[in-house]
């Protein structure tokens, strides 16, 4: 995962719109690497569908340049543009499968463009049918589908052409929670199976900690935020990145809450960032043990992101003062934790950039 497969710099594209001009990519330089999935993530109206509809040049870039396996492809007339497009598959959001085509048929389609005779398309279309686990539906139409069966529709054919790219726009939005685990079980398949690098797009936190390695935070057309997944999320240096976290996974009371456990906890709060290697609530326990401390949960959250644990945890501390004061030096040194203070003392929530973690 070295070679970056697509490369944007200074890309800008601006719509001339009807009053203003909507700059909704803003100079932006990517990388993206071979073999990766790779999220592009924020709110609606941020610029993330525009960033990759750049990538499969099907809109042209305002200014900067975008580089798909090797080739500059802003330099690229549109005759000489279709062998780049068929290196990339596209899905969507709302699968664009053609209704009077069966689902072989659909699959077969970006193949029959491509010249591809018909023993050679009837068989590509059974192996691409039994990787996504559709062979029984070949002669079923669109309409007498899932959703998540006509997503695996949509699959089978933005891989026809054996892209090495594949971009998914909110492939998933469209989903309930169980047929959008089974997709991106699938999407996990494409990337390790089949080596594709693959792009998506999505505004679903779930999206993103069950699928990217890495990711690009964007706000107003800009990348704002850009790295391991994990790293963005566990210490967001971006406000936007905050908020993203913060809405999914609720963890990290707000100050209306945090009001409220005051008035229950009149104690000593803290709190504490569970991440990484798994070793926090060892070092929670040993160090409140060692302090003569004692710990209550009153709140938090933690989940996985790439099957590595993050959140926070919420303490109320009892014990002698001068104990309770050692515990909270402590933890604020070595693991990163935010003194709140007491009901009667209280201290500040840590914005979002302050936040530290049990290591
Ligand atoms: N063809 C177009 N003409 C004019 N303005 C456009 C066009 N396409 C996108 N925009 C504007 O560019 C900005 C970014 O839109 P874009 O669809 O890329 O954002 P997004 O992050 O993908 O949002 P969403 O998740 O809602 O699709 C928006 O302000 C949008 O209105």
């Amino acid at each position: 995962m070295t070679e970056a497969i697509i490369s944007l710099r200074g890309v800008s594209k601006v719509f001339p719109g009807r009053r203003a001009a909507v700059t909704a990519v803003d100079d932006v330089d990517l990388d993206v690497y071979e073999g990766e999935i790779f999220g592009v993530i924020g709110y609606s109206g941020a610029g993330k569908s525009t960033l990759v509809r750049l990538i499969n040049a099907l809109e042209h870039t305002t200014s900067g340049t975008v580089t798909v396996a090797g080739t500059d492809i802003t330099k690229l007339r549109e005759r000489r543009l279709r062998p780049v497009r068929a290196g990339i598959g596209m899905i969507f959001q709302q699968f664009n499968l053609l209704a009077s085509r069966t689902v072989a048929g659909n699959v077969a389609y970006p193949l029959r463009v491509a010249g591809v005779k018909r023993a050679e398309r009837e068989a590509r279309v059974a192996e691409l049918l039994d990787f996504v686990g559709l062979t029984d539906k070949a002669g079923v139409y669109p309409s007498k589908l899932s959703g998540g069966q006509k997503q695996r529709v949509g699959i089978a054919r933005a891989l026809a052409t054996s892209p090495r790219i594949l971009l998914a726009d909110e492939s998933t939005s469209a989903l309930d929670p169980e047929t959008t685990a089974d997709v991106l079980g699938l999407l996990r398949r494409v990337n390790a199976e089949l080596g594709i690098t693959i792009v998506v797009i999505t505004h679903e936190m779930d999206v993103v900690r069950a699928l990217c390695h890495r990711i690009a935070v964007m706000e107003r057309g800009r990348v704002v935020e850009v790295g391991d997944a994990y790293q963005v999320f566990a210490n967001p240096t971006h406000a936007a990145t905050a908020r993203f976290v913060g809405s999914s996974l609720h963890d990290v009371p707000t100050p209306e809450i945090l009001e409220r456990l005051r008035r229950r906890h009149d104690g000593r709060l803290v709190l504490m960032r569970m991440q990484s290697d798994g070793g926090a609530s060892g070092y929670l326990t040993s160090t409140l043990r060692e302090h003569g401390v004692e710990g209550t949960i009153i709140y938090g959250g933690i989940t996985e992101i790439g099957e590595r644990p993050f959140g926070s945890l919420t303490l109320e501390l009892v014990g002698e003062q001068a104990d309770v004061e050692r515990f909270v030096a402590d933890v604020t040194v070595r693991a990163g934790a935010s003194d709140l203070g007491t009901a009667a003392a209280p201290r500040p929530l840590p914005r979002h950039d302050e936040r530290g973690s049990v290591r």
